[in-house]
């Protein structure tokens, strides 16, 4: 089946998962039928659904309208006939426990057109086992949203031992119609990537409180401040519930074998009732105690490389496995779990022999079969780095972490891709900028850059604030000059360039887009320079090159004010966006206008941007650059195709020459 051929979806289960990802098939525009066992489940769900649809409205994330009509396009059933009759696919999301599943899979399979591909959302059973209790295990794949799925950028798409290609492909395009990225676990192995790195790793911070090698402070403190995680590795622990990680940790357990074993800790503490954060109790305190705490400064190194060395250990097995390579691993666990850099490339950077001393040292201390490195881990040592022995399997494209380079119509398309972290910009990003420019300016093919955030919520929400931790004076002044220098080469390289801004505007990511010879911005837009909220003064470029643009007055109320919330109109008002856009024909927009600045004269474009520039040291030197470009632009090949196709009513072909 083609997705083109997909209409109707029909969601099995009401609950956190079932209503989530039905929100999302019909905001995506299909017609969905969500079923529970009985009314009171299913009427849940839908007025969850209602409230949610109408948060997005309040945020102006969708229209009323789009809210309305995604609503209208849900019905809720308790009948299972009705709700599958006339699916074209059938997402399961019932309660994750072997029995339920397959008595759903029966009684559907019993009333479900054979044309529907079944897709399990389980997060813990073998989707293989759940294809052979189907009548058709070439037609079901695994579908693992993360919660809210609303939110949640990531959609696992796992292959069953007799899962087509066809019905691999019908659900990656399904997920991405959903606004969604799939990402492909080739294989059905326990936990697919996000959960196969993430519990072992929960379960390791257990383990060493359990044992008194660390404190629930020192560990959070680490992975928050020191590794960049989104939260401490005990906060999560609370967020995802005790009961619910210690299924999945026992699950792991029975299948992967002794390294998996859950911690006792985690164990008592479900029996006590302490689930986290849902029971106002678990590792943290929320009800008597003081909730999360962590203190910034209680991490340690050796903390940081038994994580990283635990995190490898289930990359290389991974890989070695064939479940993933080291960029869908990365990927997933930057937009299943937020992390700043997938752990494939944490691992890296840091050495995988360090690690892997780390390890087998702790191994040697404690004789756990946790703390045993894997043959596959061994191998990688062997070869170095996981991304030089396996590569990318990005085909096109150069190959950058924090941003996505292509070149397509001449137009150099550069993406910040961090869209699980609203686009924000890190030093190491700033340095693949830099790199980029470089890359986009020598490839000869290269006529127009166009500058975008990946996803639909941000063009880029400013500095990763996230990363400032424990910066001294000396290097904030060094992130201040490497962001100036490196933003401003969009302004120096002879190319034009276009940022194309299509949400959150903020902070760092306004002064980037400052950089760009024009802006243009969807109807959903919002600027600021919000730095002054947090005491600090925009500092890569803003206090310079806003004013230029805006005006002083007119800068110096944008950065006092530190709103985040200036319109595009506003923004077009005061001369910093040169066109508002319809959200729905943005990007058409974008790319039409990239390919129009691709198509102009390279020479004239090269010294316009020079001219303006040279402005900038005084009008006369500006006109200097003016007069003497404008004569040498006489002795090229462009002046006389642009004359020639003027005269006989073309388009001019420019070569740049
Ligand atoms: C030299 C350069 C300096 C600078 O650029 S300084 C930084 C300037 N930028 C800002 O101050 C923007 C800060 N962010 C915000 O105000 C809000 O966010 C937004 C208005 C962008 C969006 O608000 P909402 O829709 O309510 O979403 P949410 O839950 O606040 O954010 C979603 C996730 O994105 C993370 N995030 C957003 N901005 C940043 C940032 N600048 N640095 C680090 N993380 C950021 C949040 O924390 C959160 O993450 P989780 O889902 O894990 O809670």
């Amino acid at each position: 089946m083609d997705v083109d051929d997909i209409n109707t979806v029909a969601v099995l289960g009401a609950g956190n998962m079932g209503h989530g990802i039905a929100e999302v098939a019909a905001l995506a525009g299909y017609d969905v039928t969500m079923r529970d066992v009985n009314e009171e489940f299913v009427q849940d769900g839908y007025d969850q659904i209602e409230w949610s649809l109408g948060k997005l409205a309040e945020r102006e994330q969708i229209s009323d309208d789009d809210a309305d009509e995604a609503l209208d396009r849900i019905t809720p059933l308790v009948d299972v006939g009705e709700a599958v009759g006339d699916a074209d696919v059938v997402i399961e999301a019932v309660p994750e426990k072997m029995d339920i599943k397959t008595e759903v899979y029966q009684d559907v399979e019993a009333h479900a057109p054979d044309r529907a591909i079944f897709a399990t959302n389980t997060s813990s059973l073998s989707i293989t086992e759940l294809s052979e209790v189907t009548d058709r295990p070439a037609q079901f794949c695994g579908m693992h949203f993360f919660n809210p799925p609303v939110r949640m950028q990531l959609v696992e798409v796992i292959s069953g031992a007799h899962s087509s290609d066809e019905t691999l492909d019908a659900i990656g395009s399904l997920a991405e119609d959903f606004g969604k990225t799939p990402v492909r676990v080739h294989k059905d192995s326990p936990g697919f990537i996000v959960n196969r790195v993430l519990v072992p790793l929960m379960n390791e911070a257990a383990w060493m409180v359990y044992e008194d090698e660390a404190t629930v402070e020192e560990v959070d403190s680490t992975a928050s401040y020191d590794m960049g995680l989104p939260m401490g590795l005990f906060e999560l622990t609370d967020q995802v519930g005790l009961d619910v990680g210690l299924h999945v940790q026992e699950y792991m357990h029975e299948t992967l074998g002794e390294a998996y074993e859950p911690c006792p800790m985690t164990e008592e503490k479900v029996e006590a009732g302490e689930l986290g954060k849902k029971t106002g109790k678990g590792v943290y305190d929320y009800e008597d105690g003081e909730g999360v705490e962590i203190p910034t400064d209680a991490g340690a190194e050796w903390i940081e490389d038994r994580l990283l060395a635990v995190m490898a250990d289930e990359v290389a097995q991974l890989i070695d496995d064939d479940v993933a390579g080291p960029d869908a691993i990365d990927r997933a666990m930057q937009l299943g779990a937020g992390f700043p850099d997938g752990p494939a490339k944490m691992a890296d950077d840091r050495g995988l022999e360090a690690l892997y001393d780390a390890l087998e040292t702790a191994h040697e201390d404690s004789g756990a079969a946790r703390h045993e490195p894997s043959d596959a881990f061994a191998d990688f040592v062997e070869d170095g780095q996981f991304y030089e022995s396996v590569g990318s399997e990005d085909a096109d494209g150069y190959d950058y972490d924090s941003i996505a380079v292509t070149v397509q119509d001449s137009v150099g398309h550069l993406a910040i891709d961090r869209a699980h972290r609203m686009n924000t910009i890190t030093t190491d990003m700033i340095e693949e900028i830099d790199d980029a420019v470089d890359t986009l300016v020598e490839d000869d093919a290269v006529r127009a850059i166009l500058l975008t955030g990946d996803g639909d919520r941000a063009f880029s929400a400013g500095f990763d604030a996230s990363t400032a931790a424990a910066g001294s004076g000396i290097e904030a002044a060094d992130l201040s000059r490497l962001g100036q220098r490196v933003f401003g080469r969009f302004e120096e390289i002879p190319v034009p360039v276009l940022a194309a801004i299509d949400g959150y505007c903020l902070g760092g990511g306004m002064e980037l887009s400052a950089c760009a010879d024009m802006r243009i911005a969807s109807e959903r837009s919002q600027f600021g320079q919000p730095e002054h909220n947090l005491g600090l003064l925009p500092g890569w470029g803003g206090t310079q090159r806003l004013p230029r643009i805006v005006g002083e007055g007119r800068a110096k109320e944008i950065i006092f004010t530190a709103r985040n919330d200036y319109d595009p109109e506003t923004m077009a008002d005061y001369g910093f966006v040169n066109e508002v856009v319809p959200t729905d024909e943005f990007e058409e927009r974008a790319w039409e206008l990239a390919r129009d600045l691709a198509a102009g004269p390279p020479i004239a474009m090269k010294f316009t941007k020079r001219a303006m520039l040279a402005g900038r040291d005084g009008v006369d030197a500006g006109l200097e650059v003016e007069s003497s470009s404008f004569g040498h632009l006489f002795t090229t090949d462009d002046l006389w195709e642009g004359l020639s196709a003027f005269q006989s009513d073309r388009d001019p072909e420019f070569e740049g020459q």
